[in-house]
């Protein structure tokens, strides 16, 4: 044993002086309690950030503003780099209706779509009915194996979290979470607060979706997939206003299939309906993506020109006229016809145009209407945008 100079044994490490131990541990005790207060300061304003994130997503009118907010909040309040989405649309039907609704998706880089469940990046090879849902699945992240499901991945991405999207015990997708933080996404990770923000996002998605589809098919006519009538009414309103304060023209055509009655009475009324649909495909192809094309009711359409005087009006409605009369609608190899149609051109003055808007759309399309009646009165097969002196 080694006797120190003084005679005194030195502090045996297990026999430390009381006093100065209980010091250590009280400092080591602040310390720790300093950082668990810290985690629960952090914990707490997670949890206020993602409750106001909630009620963001909760009150999104619309597809766009929802996808929108979880794109550009969800990464800065959860502090993830990489924030995507993917959504089983097996017929396309979301896409289709959410760009008949003028949705831009090249607006939203991080939203994918899928045709198939199996198409998810999800393990769902051991779901059965013992295991209805199944769970996030977190790990490191893999180049190759997560691509789909991140497609413009940041660099340095080095965790991820792929948590199913469920509704009804569906699958409706799932919310691709990717961090640079190689710790922050661990298999033994709890995930009830990622699995709790999922089923959210999913309730919103679905109302969104919902909503979305009800307005398109509010909106649209269920023959040729055109706009409708409520549609274009609604629309010549807000243009009305735009066109007044921005001081630009717009016009109005109505078009109206020449002896409908007669191509009934050859082809049968569902080959009337696959005239009908045609001529919708061929209008349309002479349109701007701004103008807007409704179906009336019967062989009837209306075409609104944003930003269109009367004079390029007519000019498309000649094109029109011209696509339609210029080849034979085959509705089978053994049965063609050709069709023609009388076009009636309006444009709504806005230097003129005053008073309620309402009245004005009402008067616009009257005169439409009035110089398509001129149109058949001339002979069918042609475009009518004044009314001649008598
Ligand atoms: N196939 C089909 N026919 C329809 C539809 N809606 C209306 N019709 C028919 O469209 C025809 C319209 O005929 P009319 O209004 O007499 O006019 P038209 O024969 O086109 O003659 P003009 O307009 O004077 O050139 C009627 O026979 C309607 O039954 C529809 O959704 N599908």
């Amino acid at each position: 044993m080694t006797h120190t100079a003084t005679g005194k044994l030195p502090p045996h490490p297990d026999h430390a002086d009381p006093a100065h131990d209980l010091a250590a541990e009280n400092r080591a005790l602040r310390a720790r309690m300093a950082y668990l207060l810290e985690q629960a300061e952090r914990n707490h304003s997670i949890m206020t950030r993602h409750q106001a994130f909630d009620l963001n997503i909760i009150g999104a009118a619309n597809f766009p503003e929802l996808i929108g907010t979880i794109f550009r909040v969800l990464p800065v309040i959860s502090e993830l780099d990489s924030v995507t989405l993917t959504l089983i649309d097996e017929d396309a039907d979301i896409r289709t209706v959410m760009l008949k609704l003028d949705v831009v998706f090249a607006d939203f880089p991080g939203l994918i779509f899928v045709e198939t469940l199996d198409q998810l990046d999800l393990e769902l090879g051991r779901r059965n009915a013992a295991v209805p849902a199944p769970k996030p699945l977190l790990g490191m992240y893999d180049k190759l194996r997560h691509a789909p499901s991140f497609p413009n991945a940041p660099a340095g991405l080095q965790s991820v979290a792929l948590v199913p999207l469920m509704r009804n015990k569906r699958i409706i997708g799932s919310l691709n979470l990717g961090s640079c933080d190689p710790t922050r996404f661990t298999p033994s990770l709890g995930t009830d607060f990622i699995e709790h923000m999922a089923s959210i996002i999913a309730i919103c998605l679905e109302n969104v979706i919902s909503n979305e589809m009800l307005k398109y098919i509010g909106l649209t006519d269920s023959l040729t997939g055109v706009y409708n009538r409520r549609y274009i009414d609604r629309r010549l309103l807000e243009e009305i206003a735009r066109a007044r304060r921005q001081r630009y023209p717009i016009s109005l055509m109505y078009i109206d299939v020449d002896h409908f009655k007669r191509v009934n009475d050859t082809v049968g009324h569902g080959g009337g309906d696959e005239v009908l649909r045609e001529v919708a495909a061929r209008i349309k192809n002479e349109l701007r993506t701004s103008d807007a094309l409704a179906r009336f009711g019967g062989e009837e359409f209306v075409v609104l020109l944003i930003d269109a005087n009367l004079e390029s009006a007519a000019f498309v409605a000649e094109r029109i006229r011209a696509g339609v009369a210029g080849s034979m609608i085959v509705l089978s190899p053994s049965l063609q016809l050709s069709v023609t149609v009388s076009i009636g051109v309006a444009c709504l003055d806005v230097d003129a145009a005053e008073g309620e808007a309402a009245l004005t759309a009402r008067n616009l399309i009257e005169r439409a209407d009035g110089l398509l009646y001129d149109a058949k009165e001339g002979g069918r097969n042609r475009v009518v945008s004044f009314r001649e002196p008598p």
